[in-house]
């Protein structure tokens, strides 16, 4: 481990922060994506976690891929069609397959500019809040590429056909007003009260019972390439898990005790 992502966790929630900011926290760096995907899959195997933050060192959230390695033809860009098509594989195509299997409630706390493959980063997590500072640009056509990253999926299903349009076609910056104006972020607060606006989110969403969290996000990730009718099926299935749960006891005691509810996941 390099420390490219910085890992913190206390009373249940993990934050976790892109540690590269003196090149504004690219993702075609090796280590870095190495880092996020085994803090995903540690994300869903400790179930101490019940929700976690996604925030970037510095003043950028991430400027995406290396332009200086993109100029050069290093790492994953050098090479002919064949290489550069295994790299995104191997590298930012696993980002954000990684991120969008989390099971626990993931909130974008967006600190500054997210370009490219950092602004789909922030769209695959359930929550995205912003600091005034942040900016958004799928700005793929404006370096002579495309989204090879997931963002021509995950875009659309964020902002709807015409704003994933438009955002994709002229490249240009969204700042956070209109963000917030089109529903890419739920929330603009000052630089200086992100982290504990998203701390505060991120309390509030971790009081509740944990596997019906997990088991909540699974239906609607599922809701995305679903019908009604087999999200029906599968939540009905699940229901009859979670009415038999110690949680659900709790909860309904704890509502009609007017106190609040003490959860273990079981
Ligand atoms: C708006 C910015 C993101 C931040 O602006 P600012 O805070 O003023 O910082 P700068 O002074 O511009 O930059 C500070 C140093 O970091 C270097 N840097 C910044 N971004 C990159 C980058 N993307 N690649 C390489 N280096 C970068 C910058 O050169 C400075 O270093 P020096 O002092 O040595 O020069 C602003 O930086 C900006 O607009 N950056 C470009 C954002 C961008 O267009 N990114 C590419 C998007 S496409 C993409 O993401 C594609 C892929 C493809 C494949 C795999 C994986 C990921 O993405």
């Amino acid at each position: 481990m390099t420390d490219k992502l910085l890992i913190t966790q206390a009373d249940g929630i993990a934050t976790l922060t892109l540690n590269m900011p003196e090149l504004r926290n690219p993702i075609t760096d090796a280590d870095m994506v190495d880092e996020i995907c085994a803090a995903m899959e540690w994300l869903n195997r400790d179930h101490s976690v019940r929700c976690a933050i996604l925030t970037g060192a510095g003043k950028a959230f991430s400027s995406g891929g290396n332009l200086k390695h993109m100029r050069d033809k290093e790492g994953i860009f050098g090479g002919d069609a064949i290489t550069v098509r295994n790299g995104y594989r191997a590298g930012i195509q696993r980002v954000a397959k990684a991120v969008w299997s989390v099971e626990v409630p993931l909130i974008a706390a967006v600190n500054g500019p997210a370009y490219g493959a950092g602004c789909d980063l922030t769209l695959f997590c359930d929550i995205r809040i912003a600091s005034e500072t942040a900016v958004f640009a799928e700005n793929f056509v404006n370096v002579g590429i495309i989204s090879g990253d997931g963002g021509a999926w995950i875009l659309p299903r964020q902002v709807g056909l015409s704003r994933a349009a438009e955002m994709a076609f002229t490249a240009d910056p969204i700042d956070a007003q209109t963000a917030l104006a089109w529903g890419l972020v739920s929330q603009v607060t000052s630089p200086d009260t992100l982290l504990d606006t998203a701390m505060d989110l991120a309390r509030r969403i971790a009081r509740n019972p944990p596997r019906q969290l997990r088991l909540t996000k699974r239906l609607m990730r599922e809701g995305t390439v679903s019908s009604l009718e087999q999200i029906l099926e599968l939540s009905a299935a699940y229901q009859g898990a979670v009415h038999q749960t110690a949680d659900h006891e709790e909860a309904v005691a704890a509502l009609l005790e007017r106190r609040e509810g003490k959860f273990t996941g079981t």
